[in-house]
């Protein structure tokens, strides 16, 4: 009988995978985030253990199969950072990540995931460790499509996509791509998970944003039926349902001045 034997992989290999590998210095980055959003953005939680937080991060992940990726991985994280927005200041997006910042940054009261303190430490940033190793893999990290969807990091955006539904309230926003053919995808993260976990006895409308740029041909408009689509679905959970299409004029300000709050979203 052939016995097989699970070769033990020395820390300088790693599995090999088909998604980029973890960030480099990626412990130092969120420390440093940490530090930013506590000390800079949101003063109010300077009192935060940005240690803690990040050692609670890496523990979510190290050492343990980045293809088995739960939720209960990330509880000791979730616990150290409950994301409080006001009401009416949640803003998601989908298809649209660049213009909903533009529109956070010039109406600094409202607030994307990225505006809170774990979606300013994780954005754009890559991690996933390998069982019987205490190092991150940076070679190569599971591809959500070709490796796994319950990678860790699928599995932190789709949790913190939710809490962060949960905790809204009031009228909350959405910024839609009009210049695609779905500016509404049921199976988008805003579609599959923010949708859904909206609480209508706190959430009472939603008001969606289409951005068409007008270099392009609009393929999507708030009479579309992806927009229908979403104003069913939004409809059966009893939260009211708004939209607004939005042209925006990407030719250059001609006196160079900044975009008020309602030009950011009808202009590049
Ligand atoms: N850096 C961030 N990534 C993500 C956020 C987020 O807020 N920040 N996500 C999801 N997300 C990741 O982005 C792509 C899909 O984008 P994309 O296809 O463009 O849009 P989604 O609706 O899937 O996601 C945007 C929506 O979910 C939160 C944010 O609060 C927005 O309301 C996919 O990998 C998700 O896991």
């Amino acid at each position: 009988v052939v016995v097989g034997v699970r070769m033990w992989r020395h820390s300088s290999e790693h599995m090999k995978w088909n998604g980029t590998g973890s960030t480099a210095h990626f412990q130092e980055i969120v420390l440093e985030r940490c530090y930013n959003y506590t000390q800079l953005v949101q003063p109010e939680l300077r009192d935060r253990d940005c240690q803690k937080i990040r050692e609670a991060f890496r523990n979510a992940f190290i050492s343990k199969d980045p293809c088995s990726a739960t939720e209960e991985d990330y509880h000791p994280l979730m616990k150290l950072v409950n994301p409080t927005v006001p009401c009416d200041k949640t803003v998601f997006w989908s298809k649209t990540k660049e213009l909903a910042h533009q529109y956070t940054k010039v109406q600094r009261e409202l607030f994307t995931l990225e505006d809170t303190l774990l979606g300013y430490i994780a954005d754009d940033l890559n991690w996933c460790g390998d069982t019987g190793s205490y190092e991150m893999n940076y070679q190569s990290c599971p591809h959500w499509k070709k490796d796994c969807s319950n990678n860790f990091v699928s599995v932190f955006w789709d949790l913190v996509s939710k809490r962060f539904a949960e905790n809204a309230c009031g009228v909350v926003q959405v910024v839609l791509n009009g210049s695609i053919s779905n500016a509404f995808d049921r199976k988008s993260t805003f579609g599959r998970v923010e949708v859904h976990n909206l609480n209508p006895m706190k959430v009472h409308t939603l008001q969606a944003w289409v951005i068409h740029d007008l270099g392009k041909f609009p393929s999507d408009s708030c009479s579309g039926s992806s927009i229908n689509d979403l104003k069913w679905i939004i409809m059966q959970r009893n939260i009211k349902f708004t939209c607004q299409d939005n042209y925006r004029d990407c030719g250059p300000f001609a006196d160079g001045r900044q975009p008020s709050p309602r030009e950011s979203m009808t202009s590049c």
